[in-house]
């Protein structure tokens, strides 16, 4: 069963029309890097599946509730982390796993946030105002209240922003890790060689338009005239400079 299901997803903003007929699936296990150039809608996709913008034509499932018509019952199932993620800055870490836990009903939050804070070498700073916290420790504090609640689908923006190498590296394991344990994930990000070492799945967008969606592999062969050795960054610029759509490919 598909967990985020997205069918002719359109979004226009007063004159802007930023996203024109998105489908896409993710299903559990599985990673789809979101990858376009700046302004081709990546946010925009992503605030819509999480059930912040209203979509101006499409269908949006998560976990097979539509996020317009049953908000609540698609919230519960996913996480979104947008790419600057915001935090109560009067309230510690680990009173954000607790206000998380609260909201989400999370049963057992001393192991989970303990673990998690672990994970994301958070551990320290459990008593650490948020205000006080390096930008890195931000985006991984974010990360740490999106994982908490188990959500079916994990919505993350640019999630590598602000990290060091050491965080990079705690990040994608932890988001295979959540693929592994049955998670559908959707990643933005500008960083290619990310996408080709992390995701499954990669979708290209570029002002709006769907370009590609399918395997990594899909992508490197669905682009003859590069020859089967392709890297993601090939495609990607041959994608979006070039005007073709995947059904002209
Ligand atoms: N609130 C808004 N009001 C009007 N236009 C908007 C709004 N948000 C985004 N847009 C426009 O929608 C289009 C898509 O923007 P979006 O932020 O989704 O792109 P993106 O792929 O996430 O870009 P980036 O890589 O720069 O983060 C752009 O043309 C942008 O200017």
């Amino acid at each position: 069963m598909q967990v985020i299901s997205i069918r002719d997803f359109h979004k226009t903003y007063e004159k802007t029309v930023a996203v024109r007929g998105l489908s896409f699936d993710v299903e559990p296990g599985h990673i789809l890097g979101l990858v376009g150039p700046n302004g081709a809608g990546k946010t925009t996709t992503m605030r819509a599946i999480a059930g912040i913008l209203p979509p101006t034509h499409g269908r949006l499932l998560v976990a097979g509730h539509d996020v317009v018509e049953t908000p609540v019952a698609a919230k519960r199932e996913l996480a979104y982390v947008p790419d600057d993620p915001h935090l109560f800055d009067a309230l510690s870490v680990w009173e954000h796993l607790e206000f998380i836990a609260s909201a989400y009903e999370v049963a057992d939050l001393e192991t989970a946030g303990v673990s998690l804070l672990e994970q994301f070498e958070l551990t320290e700073k459990r008593d650490a105002f948020a205000h006080g916290l390096s930008r890195g420790m931000r985006q991984k504090l974010a990360i740490a209240c999106a994982y908490l609640h188990n959500p079916r689908a994990i919505l993350l923006d640019e999630p590598l922003t602000g990290l060091d190498p050491r965080g990079i590296r705690i990040m994608r394991e932890s988001i295979k890790q959540r693929a592994a344990a049955g998670a559908a994930v959707l990643v933005s990000s500008h960083l290619m060689s990310l996408v080709e070492g992390l995701c499954t799945h990669v979708l290209i967008l570029s002002s709006g338009n769907q370009l590609f969606f399918g395997t990594i592999a899909e992508a490197r062969s669905a682009y003859e005239e590069l020859g089967g050795e392709a890297s993601l960054e090939d495609v990607f610029f041959h994608a979006t400079e070039g005007t073709r759509t995947q059904s002209e490919a």
